[in-house]
C-alpha cells in the first residue's frame, strides 16, 4: 500500500503539488490521471526519494522509501524509460539489477520472457530500442526484485494498442496476486482501460478520487426537452444544478426519476432522459486539460 498524506512541493513561485493525499491499495491498480504539468511526476519522485517534499509524507507499506533496506525488493519503479543507459544491452541492464538486488541469475531470463523481449532484442543496445521496447525493459527492471508495490510514470507511452493490452493484463495479474500498482497517465482512456481506482490531479491538487466504476456511474443525468430554457429554470427552482452540455442538452447531478418529476410538475415535455455514463469524469478531465492548455498558450 502507498499512502500520501498532505504532500506539497513548491518550486520557487510554483506550487507543483498542493496538499495531495490519497492511498493506493494492495490488490488494486490505481491510475494517477492528470494533464501535462499537473504534478504527477513530482508526486512520484517524492515517493521514491528523488525529490524532497516541502511538507507532508509519502510512505510505502508504512515506511519512507529511504528507510527501505533493499528498495528494489519492495518497490518496482519506472519513472523515465528513456533514462536507461543507451550503451548497455537490455540483458546487461537486467543483469546489473539482478546482481545489485542479490537475486538468482535465472530472474533475468524470466523477466525478458515476462515482457516479451526476444533473445535478439535483449542483446541489442538500448540506444537502438524503440520507446515501446524501453518501456518493456523498464517494466522488467521494476519487476525483477519481485516487489509488492509498483510505481510507474507514464508506462504506456510509446506502446501500441496491443502493447497497452499486454501491460493491462500484466498489471491485472500482478494486482490480483495482491500487488499494489500506481501508474500515471495524461490520457483518460488509458487509465479507464487499466485502472481499478482513479486519482485525478489538476494544478497540483486532487480533484477526484475513487473506484473507477463509482466515478463513471456518479456522472448524473443528461436531459433534453422541447423547451430547454424552461426546463433549466424549473430544475434551478427545485434547487438542482443544471449545466448546458453545449450540444443542446443539460447535465444535472440529480437522478433521472427526480428530473422526470420536475419536468412533469413543470409541464415540460422531455425528448431525452438518460444516465450520463462516464461523462462526468470525462468532462472534468477535459475541463482540466483545456485550462492547462490555455495557461500554456498564455505562458
Ligand atoms: N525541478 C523543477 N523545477 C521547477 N519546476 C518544476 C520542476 N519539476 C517540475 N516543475 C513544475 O511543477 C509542475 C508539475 O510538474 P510535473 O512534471 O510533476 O507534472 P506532470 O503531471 O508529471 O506532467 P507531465 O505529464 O508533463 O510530466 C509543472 O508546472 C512543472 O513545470
Amino acid at each position: 500500500m502507498i499512502t500520501v498524506d498532505g504532500l506539497s512541493k513548491r518550486y520557487g513561485g510554483t506550487l507543483a503539488v498542493d496538499d495531495v493525499s490519497f492511498t493506493a491499495a494492495a490488490g488494486r491498480v490505481t491510475g494517477f490521471l492528470g494533464p501535462n504539468g499537473a504534478g504527477k511526476s513530482t508526486t512520484m519522485r517524492i515517493m521514491v526519494g528523488l525529490t524532497r517534499a516541502t511538507s507532508g509524507t509519502a510512505t510505502i507499506a508504512g515506511r519512507k522509501f529511504a528507510d527501505l533496506p533493499n528498495p528494489g525488493r519492495e518497490v518496482g519503479v519506472l519513472l523515465d524509460a528513456s533514462a536507461q543507459h543507451a550503451g548497455r544491452t537490455g540483458r546487461e541492464i537486467l543483469t546489473l539489477a539482478q546482481r545489485l538486488m542479490g537475486l538468482p541469475r535465472t530472474r533475468v531470463e524470466e523477466m525478458l520472457t515476462a515482457v516479451s523481449l526476444t533473445p535478439d532484442e535483449a542483446t541489442r543496445r538500448v540506444g537502438e530500442y524503440s520507446l515501446g521496447m524501453r518501456q518493456r525493459l523498464g517494466i522488467a527492471t521494476a519487476l525483477i526484485g519481485d516487489p509488492d508495490v509498483l510505481i510507474l510514470d507514464e508506462p504506456a507511452n510509446g506502446l501500441d494498442p496491443a502493447g497497452i493490452r499486454w501491460m493491462r493484463d500484466l498489471l491485472r495479474g500482478y494486482a490480483d496476486r495482491g500487488g499494489t500498482v500506481l501508474l500515471s497517465s495524461h490520457l483518460l482512456h488509458e487509465i479507464e482501460v487499466i485502472a481499478d481506482d482513479i486519482v485525478m490531479i489538476g494544478h497540483g491538487r486532487i480533484v477526484s478520487h475513487g473506484a473507477k466504476t463509482e466515478l463513471l456511474h456518479a456522472a448524473g443525468t443528461i436531459v433534453r426537452a422541447v423547451d430547454l430554457a424552461r426546463l433549466e429554470q424549473a430544475l434551478t427552482d427545485w434547487g438542482l444544478t443544471a449545466n448546458a452540455t453545449g450540444d443542446g442538452a443539460l447535465r444535472t447531478d440529480a437522478d433521472a426519476a427526480l428530473v422526470g418529476t420536475v419536468a412533469l410538475e413543470s409541464g415540460v415535455a422531455l425528448t431525452e432522459l438518460r444516465a450520463a455514463e462516464g461523462a462526468g469524469l470525462e468532462e472534468m478531465f477535459l475541463e482540466l486539460t483545456s485550462t492547462t492548455q490555455r495557461e500554456g498558450a498564455r505562458a
